[in-house]
């Protein structure tokens, strides 16, 4: 194992970017604390730290999008001020976001044109983003709508779009959360051809296995300071886990859940259908399902398959029709809104984190207080309604505590923390409620290894203390790691859950691709 090495600021090819003594301070906070960085030519250099070790942040202020308050950049050797992400571009530097900026109602070519300073016409641009897309692995149709794209090939028209602009270095903030793992192995061979094209690219992942197998070097952040570099290539996933924080990440415990057989159904769903709402949504298609207490179902998939449709169905974002399609502890809930089915004792967390899991621009206690108003009305709203600020402090304090949210202020904006620290408060504000039916997307999307198995844990947790947890995730190691039962949803349709003693990742896998649940296995229902 090779360990935290000393900084090599010198690479083989020549330093493409150097950073020195980079800081940039929110507030009080030092989200990035003197940071020296070289990425070489040719090179894929990985960035790792926790959940707000400022990783984001310093790639923010390489592309532009935020100002150093000290420090240096210098590019092929120049000192240069990079004041907006035009300016980065100009230089030579491209970045692919997380969140993807596109509009659905245009195609992939109208979509690149806009981002384009330039009136080159569209048929041009279709053309060139064509043979270029071919030619690094990632076929693009460019005159597809983009509402009718799976993320994996929306990320595509945006990795399209950065390399038109013939970058030397591509900065990829956590490319393949989002990706299927056959899409993330096509990514892995577009990156690695651009490296031997002599192309440096500045890697964020939390997947540490994929850090190992792609990159050449990687400078570890923590607490906003560099504490060291490495060659992933030499260690394991766990030593870079311990880097990154500090000390060991806990494994997560599952032990086999006993007595299904009484356990009562605390969440049903029986024969669920939806006709699609737009035109790029999928119909869901006659869905049964029954969580019990004490048991954790995962729900796999690939994404765009009726996960997220499936979610506001059972939420209560979206009406059934049918009263009795969704059931919450017995009753019919199929007709209640979020709040009617929150009041039931059913808690959910979305997917998308900022303008729905949490509002951007309201602190963590207003957000609190928005979304356990009704549930938690006698504790939060007192007699004649008047708002209770110290319990909501206090209950803040302690889901604060207990999910170790790292933050700038003491009650700061959703839009002021990480992404994972972010998702870290939304599960605890939920976690803290004992719902007795728990219902989450992606539950540790972009949240760092040690964050990710706590909240893994917390989950069996809650499940064995009683409620029924239904988690939907694309990462088959999660669920394979929590779930008691695994059920794929593929096109609209729910299989049966296969008890997780039967489940393998070939199964499983097989059943994501579209394959007859029949053809699989014959699988019994849960007792
Ligand atoms: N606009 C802002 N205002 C105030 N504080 C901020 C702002 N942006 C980031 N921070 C703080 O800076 C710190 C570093 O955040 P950053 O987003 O860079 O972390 P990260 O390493 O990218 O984390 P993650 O892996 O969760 O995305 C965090 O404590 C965050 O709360």
């Amino acid at each position: 194992m090779g360990g935290v090495v000393t900084a090599t600021l010198e690479t083989e090819g020549g330093n493409l970017l150097e950073v020195r003594g980079l800081t940039k301070i929110f507030g009080t906070l030092k989200a990035c604390d003197n940071v020296d960085l070289t990425v070489g030519r040719g090179e894929i250099h990985a960035l790792l730290g926790e959940n707000g070790a400022g990783k984001s942040t310093l790639v923010k202020m390489l592309f532009g999008s935020l100002e150093p308050n000290a420090g240096e950049i210098r590019w092929n050797g120049q000192v240069e001020r990079i004041s907006s992400p035009g300016a980065a571009r100009k230089l030579g530097i491209g970045m692919v976001f997380q969140h993807f900026s596109l509009f659905d109602a245009l195609t992939a070519a109208e979509n690149i044109a806009l981002s384009l300073d330039d009136d080159t016409p569209i048929a041009t641009i279709a053309a060139k983003a064509k043979a270029l897309s071919y030619s690094y692995g990632l076929p693009l149709d460019p005159y597809s709508l983009v509402g009718d794209l799976s993320v994996g090939e929306r990320q595509r028209i945006e990795i399209i779009r950065c390399l038109l602009q013939t970058p030397q270095l591509i900065i990829l903030d956590e490319p393949t959360s989002v990706l299927t793992p056959q899409e993330a192995d096509r990514l892995f061979e577009t990156l690695e051809r651009l490296r031997a094209e002599g192309k440096s690219i500045l890697y964020i992942s939390h997947r540490l296995e994929e850090v190992k197998r792609m990159c050449d070097r990687a400078t570890v952040l923590r607490h906003g300071k560099v504490v060291g570099h490495c060659d992933p290539r030499k260690e394991t996933a766990s030593s870079l886990a311990r880097m990154m924080v500090g000390n060991e990440v806990q494994a997560v415990v599952r032990d086999p859940v006993q007595g299904m057989d009484k356990a009562a159904a605390l969440l049903e769903v029986r024969n669920l259908s939806r006709t699609p709402a737009t035109p790029f949504s999928i119909p869901l298609r006659n869905i049964n399902l029954s969580a019990r207490a004490g048991e954790v179902i995962g729900i796999a998939g690939v994404a765009g398959n009726g996960q997220g449709e499936f979610f506001e169905a059972v939420s209560g974002e979206v009406l059934q029709h049918d009263a009795a399609s969704v059931r919450i502890r017995g009753k019919d809930a199929g007709r209640l809104t979020i709040s009617g089915r929150r009041l039931l004792g059913a808690a959910f967390v979305p997917e998308e984190r900022l303008g729905h899991g949490a509002a951007p621009r309201m602190r963590l206690s207003e957000n609190l207080l928005l979304s356990r108003h009704a549930t938690d009305r006698k504790a939060f709203l007192g007699t004649g309604g008047t708002v209770q600020t110290r319990a909501i402090a206090s209950a803040a304090q302690r889901i604060i505590e207990i999910m170790d949210v790292r933050k700038s202020a003491p009650d700061p904006e959703a839009a002021a923390l990480s992404g994972g620290n972010l998702q870290k408060f939304i599960i605890g504000r939920e976690l803290d409620r004992r719902p007795a039916v728990m219902v989450v997307n992606q539950p540790t999307w972009g949240v760092d290894a040690g964050a990710a198995a706590r909240i893994r844990q917390a989950l069996i947790e809650l499940a064995r203390s009683g409620s029924a947890v239904v988690i939907i995730s694309q990462d088959l190691d999660e669920l394979f790691e929590i779930s008691d039962s695994i059920a794929v949803m593929h096109n609209g349709e729910l299989s049966k859950p296969l008890p997780i003693a039967e489940a393998t990742f070939e199964k499983v896998g097989l059943l994501m691709g579209g394959a007859e649940p029949g053809h699989v296995e014959p699988v019994t229902e849960l007792a």
